[in-house]
């Protein structure tokens, strides 16, 4: 998988966040986006994700050298984002169940042991109303990243987690990375530095 992006901007009434910005993203390789609050790096993520239309240019997904149609691209895209909600009246079972329909368990995953490790084992039949923002961090994270997917999109993934939760996001995320794009958007070094010194500052961009 290739993820070309050709000379996007991206211009809201008032601002224009980037433009001309070109970059491609290869498999097995990580890349974090950073900038500061407001730069962009959200309204990137959402435009690679296809939610948003960019104001000019293109984002082009290929596998094996064939253009994937852009109707497909969510097929290809797992995300973990402040702004994806998780449903508050299932339980984290039913979550479990509901994703397993549509994508497969990541290679190197046993969703159990995901589960336990995220110390999530005694809240599998509650819903997620009553979870805390952590826990609902921990499970988007794991429903991100132990599904397949050919792209991996992480807009800051540590937001809400505590100090074990920020170990348990560094010794998973070690084991996701691979046979996959993956994409941080961050200003939040220490959610990336230890998976990539590929460093795109969007602000170096404009
Ligand atoms: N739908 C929209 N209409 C108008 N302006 C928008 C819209 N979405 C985002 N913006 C503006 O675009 C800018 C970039 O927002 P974005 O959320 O992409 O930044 P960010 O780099 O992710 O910020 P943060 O680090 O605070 O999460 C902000 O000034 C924001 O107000």
């Amino acid at each position: 998988m290739e993820i070309k992006l050709t000379n996007l901007s991206k211009k809201f009434v008032s601002n224009t966040l980037f433009k001309g910005l070109n970059a491609t993203f290869l498999t097995n390789k990580a890349y974090a986006i950073t900038g500061s609050n407001g730069s962009g790096k959200s309204t990137l993520l959402k435009i690679i994700a296809g939610y948003i239309a960019p104001s000019s240019g293109s984002v082009n997904f290929t596998e094996n050298e064939i253009l994937v149609p852009k109707d497909n691209h969510f097929q290809h895209i797992n995300i973990c984002a402040p702004y994806l909600d998780l449903v508050e009246e299932f339980t984290l079972a039913e979550h479990i169940e509901f994703h397993s329909k549509f994508k497969k368990v990541y290679f190197d995953s046993d969703l159990l042991e995901e589960i336990d490790k995220a110390q999530l084992s005694d809240s599998l039949n509650k819903p997620v109303q009553e979870f805390s923002s952590g826990m609902k961090q921990r499970l988007k994270i794991i429903l991100a990243t132990c599904y397949h997917s050919n792209v991996l999109l992480l807009d800051e993934p540590t937001s809400h987690l505590d100090k074990a939760g920020k170990e348990w996001y560094n010794e998973l995320i070690k084991g996701k990375i691979n046979e996959r794009i993956t994409l941080f958007f961050s200003n939040d070094e220490q959610e990336f530095t230890r998976f990539t010194d590929n460093l795109i500052n969007i602000e170096q961009l404009k």
